[in-house]
């Protein structure tokens, strides 16, 4: 019932209303043939015992005349409100089904966006792609195959109660037929199954793995390794190959086998009917019809039902990853807005990963419009540090204060928007320099754009690009160097203004002229702007120019006023 979560229960009740109405207009329409053959029997006279005579005199006793035309007419009628009734009813599971597949992948979106930091660090990228693209449709799918399934068992119920109506004993060898050809083939469904399901498992997988193996393509590359991937991916394809074929045979081997088990119930019916219950041909004929039409809805029955199976797999395998990004979602803090006027001030601050103790009762002060400058050697948790002052993750101890109210009461989202975050891990987009810059966002123009890039130092090598700010910067920025890239982030960190300006190891690239020049026109934004600057370095650079020097060591932080006293990097 878990679909009930995506598509109002009330929407479907209405589709499966519409279904069992157009049964109920076929089982009218099909019902009327068997009068109708006992009416134009070989002596011409109309029924007057059985149910087909009881037709008769209800016909007799409304006015009408039980004639061929009216039968006729009775079963066009019947079929052609069946036909226009299934359009409906299949036009709303087509769209229901679309809604699902559309629901879930915006569910899915909605929920990894509002997803707290540590979540997406431990799941692989890759099985997003799969979720978005297999998953998400096989949810629609499932959805349709579930009505299909109904809609064929409606059908199911209409025979077998119009055959009922007629002859009891006729209605129960249908079903024991129908029982008999499920139970024959539940096998073949079976392995239909069991084969599909493989299928999509791998299918999945190869594309998450491919997803996360092509973000990280270079090195492979580079060190020959890729072919080892070339090789886990080909038995995957095989995999998916013989499972493809085995679903295949299963499925075809199923259908075929339908044919003879039909072919001898149809012979018993034959000969229960004629031979032994004595059956007017015409009727014979009908009840013939009638009998492979169950039998043969059954086996389609069975088949809807294996499928819903399947797709069900891919329906609860993307809700799941939905419920769990959503059960990781962040806390919002809360709702002071925060200024930021005076400093950031960690209190005594204690954090870990798992029982890995980090930071150890870091403290240190960071004032507003000035360079801090966090050093420290490899591992020591610079950016850890950074992580918290964002909110990225919780302290398990201390306080952290922005103008000396904590963050945890701080509009966490209206906080990191006075930020400008430079990562050491630089993620630029397939798109334009524009867009790398903007993150699509148009608010800004040209021109801020260029003044951005001017501050990050990268105007002249943009300017020399033949498509200048339209040039498009190839995978993960592929297209430009590292030094380019950085500057590029720069430039996005500081294009809408922040108050606080991150930057983690985010000048290592680059020759020590420009670094002097970013550095100095970031200075220049402190000065002039009162822009807050935390860097992450080793660089001269950054040391020479900040404020404060906060060391990292044990977990434990070391301030030393730069204005107070000289620091110098050689001291790490
Ligand atoms: N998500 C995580 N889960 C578990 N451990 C982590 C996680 N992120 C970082 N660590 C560990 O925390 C420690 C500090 O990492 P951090 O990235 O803050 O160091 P750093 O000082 O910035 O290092 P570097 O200068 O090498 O970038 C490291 O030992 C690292 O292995």
């Amino acid at each position: 019932m878990r679909i009930a979560r995506v598509i109002p229960l009330r929407r479907s009740v209405v589709t499966l209303l519409l279904l069992t109405l157009a049964g109920a207009a076929e089982g009218l329409g099909v019902a009327s043939l068997l009068p109708l053959v006992a009416a134009i029997g070989p002596d011409g006279t109309q029924p007057t015992k059985g149910t087909s005579g009881k037709v008769v005199e209800a016909l007799h006793s409304v006015g009408l005349e039980p004639t061929l035309g009216l039968f006729a007419a009775i079963l066009i009628v019947g079929m052609s409100v069946k036909a226009f009734l299934t359009i409906i009813a299949m036009n709303r599971v087509g769209r229901a089904g679309a809604d699902v597949a559309t629901k879930m992948r915006l569910d899915l979106i909605d929920a990894l966006l509002a997803a707290r930091w540590s979540y997406y660090v431990r799941q692989p990228v890759g099985r997003f792609s799969a979720a978005l693209s297999v998953e998400a449709m096989q949810a629609g799918e499932a959805y349709n195959a579930a009505a299909k399934f109904a809609a064929e068992m409606i059908q199911v119920v209409t025979y077998v109660t119009v055959v009922a109506v007629f002859s009891w004993k006729l209605a129960l060898l249908s079903l024991g037929a129908g029982l008999v050809m499920v139970l024959t083939l539940n096998r073949f469904m079976a392995i239909a199954k069991k084969n599909a399901r493989l299928q999509k498992k791998r299918v999945s997988s190869m594309v998450a793995g491919l997803t996360d193996l092509l973000v990280g393509i270079k090195p492979m590359k580079a060190m020959g390794r890729h072919a080892r991937f070339q090789e886990l991916f080909e038995r995957d394809a095989e995999k998916i190959r013989k499972a493809q074929r085995k679903q295949s045979l299963a499925r075809d081997t199923n259908k075929a086998l339908q044919e003879p088990i039909l072919a001898a119930f149809l012979a018993a019916g034959m000969y229960l009917t004629i031979g032994v219950w004595q059956m007017p041909p015409g009727q014979v004929i009908i009840m013939a019809l009638l009998l492979a039409r169950t039998v043969a809805t059954i086996g389609k029955a069975q088949q809807a039902l294996q499928n819903v199976r399947i797709q069900q797999a891919g329906f609860n395998a993307i809700a799941d990853t939905i419920d769990i990004a959503r059960a990781m979602k962040e806390q919002s803090h809360g709702g002071r807005k925060p200024k930021f006027e005076q400093a950031i001030e960690f209190r005594d601050v204690t954090f870990g990963f798992g029982d890995a103790e980090i930071i150890r009762g870091a403290s240190f002060v960071a004032p507003q419009g000035k360079v801090t400058t966090i050093t420290g050697a490899s591992g020591a948790g610079k950016t850890t540090t950074v992580d918290l002052l964002l909110g990225l993750h919780e302290p398990s101890g201390g306080e952290i204060l922005i103008d000396g109210v904590p963050l945890r009461d701080i509009d966490l989202v209206a906080w990191r928007q006075m930020t400008g975050y430079v990562p050491q891990e630089l993620t630029l987009f397939h798109d334009t320099l524009k867009s790398n810059v903007t993150l699509g966002h148009p608010d800004f123009s040209d021109e801020d754009v260029a003044h951005a890039l001017q501050q990050a130092g990268a105007a002249e090598f943009v300017h020399s690009l033949p498509e200048g700010i339209e040039t498009v910067v190839g995978e993960r920025g592929a297209r430009l160097s590292g030094g380019q890239r950085q500057r590029i982030s720069i430039a996005r960190a500081l294009l809408h203004r922040p108050k606080i300006l991150i930057l983690d190891e985010a000048t290592t690239a680059l020759d020590p002229a420009t670094e002097a020049n970013i550095v100095a026109n970031v200075i220049d934004l402190t000065r002039r702007a009162g822009l807050t600057v935390l860097a992450i370095s080793h660089q001269p650079a950054w040391a020479a120019a900040s404020d404060t020097v906060v060391r990292l060591r044990d977990g434990k932080t070391e301030t030393v006023d730069r204005r107070a006293s000289e620091w110098s990097p050689a001291a790490e």
